[in-house]
């Protein structure tokens, strides 16, 4: 049995330029990975079925972005007659769905990695990174597993590094569907574009980005709407404003604040209103999928 994480991310800065004729929206953030997540086991079947085992999460099988992800690797890929592969999947959820945070893009991302592997697809991470691009537009970051600044629809990335911090993500008792956020008027699309090189003015390229720049440029375009439409993520984001600066990220409704250190963190965590759930993590270059993948291949 194979088993390997599935990182969260968070949307540091999320600037909506506007929106494309086909309805998706141009936009920069700054993807940033954490070390906590959810995790997937896959045990190879011999019967050719694709099987997804998603504990509490109650929707159906084939809804499932893993199974989807499973599947359309499977089909990318030329079978000798006889061998079609196939595979159960145990997901262990710990990340909220329509949290802004990305558990169901990233439990994709980990079943493309996981399964270009156990299959011995030896399909390049370009490769995987288009046909995760095809069921979300979150999937190629935790394809490509790197703390990234994004343009596009979020699949144009280049990698950055970000000092190291630790974040409080707080998770109030709702969820955000994305579909509602991007097609509602009253959504700010207008921002202007950055550039990367205003985003590092003054910082050598090999230093990482600290708190200072990153507050200078942060924002979420569609953080007023959120909290116009769900006063709780307003509540939430208002209470972890008293530590330091706080943040929507994606479209909600998890809110965060980055601290320097993980005491710093835990200390503010263990204050949270019972009411919320929340998580510390810290942040990462790279995912963890890509560090245990690549255990796995050095001692093939
Ligand atoms: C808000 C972010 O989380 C920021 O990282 C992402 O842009 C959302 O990515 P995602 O959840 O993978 O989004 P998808 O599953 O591809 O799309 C969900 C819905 O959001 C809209 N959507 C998504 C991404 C984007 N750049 N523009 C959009 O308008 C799509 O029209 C779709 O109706
Ligand atoms: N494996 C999965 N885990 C969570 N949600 C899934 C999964 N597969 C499909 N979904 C569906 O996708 C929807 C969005 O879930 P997800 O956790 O990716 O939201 P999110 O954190 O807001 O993501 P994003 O930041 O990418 O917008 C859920 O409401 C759920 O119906």
């Amino acid at each position: 049995m194979l088993t390997l994480p599935a990182p969260a991310k968070l949307n540091l800065i999320l600037r909506i330029l506007g929106r494309r004729p086909d309805g998706y929206h141009e936009l920069q953030t700054l993807f940033q990975i954490l070390d906590y997540g959810d995790s997937l086991d896959f045990s190879p079947r011999s019967d050719g079925i694709i099987s997804v085992e998603a504990g509490a999460l109650d929707i159906p099988e084939e809804d499932n972005l893993v199974y989807r992800a499973a599947q359309r690797l499977r089909q990318s890929i030329q079978w000798q007659a006889g061998s079609l592969p196939g595979v159960h999947i145990r997901l262990s959820k710990k990340l909220p769905h329509g949290g802004g945070i990305g558990g169901g893009s990233s439990d994709a991302a980990t079943t493309l990695l996981g399964l270009n592997h156990l299959w011995q697809c030896n399909l390049p991470i370009e490769t995987l990174a288009e046909l995760g691009r095809g069921l979300g537009a979150d999937i190629p970051v935790f394809v490509r597993g790197r703390t990234a600044w994004a343009e596009g629809v979020g699949e144009e990335l280049t990698p950055l590094s970000i000092e190291n911090r630790h974040y409080l993500v707080v998770a109030p008792d709702c969820q955000v569907s994305t579909a509602k956020i991007f097609s509602d008027s009253r959504l700010t699309r207008d921002s202007v574009a950055i550039t990367l090189a205003a985003l590092r003015e003054g910082h050598p390229t090999e230093k990482p980005l600290g708190s200072d720049i990153l507050e200078t440029f942060s924002g979420n375009d569609c953080q007023a709407l959120v909290e116009s439409l769900y006063p709780e993520v307003r509540d939430a984001r208002e209470w972890l404003q008293q530590f330091a600066p706080s943040h929507l990220t994606g479209t909600g409704s998890c809110v965060f604040t980055a601290f320097p250190s993980a005491q710093a963190a835990r200390s503010a965590l263990a204050k949270l209103p019972r009411k919320w759930q929340g998580f510390i993590a810290a942040g990462v270059q790279v995912s963890p999928v890509h560090r245990q993948l690549a255990k796995l291949t050095s001692s093939d």
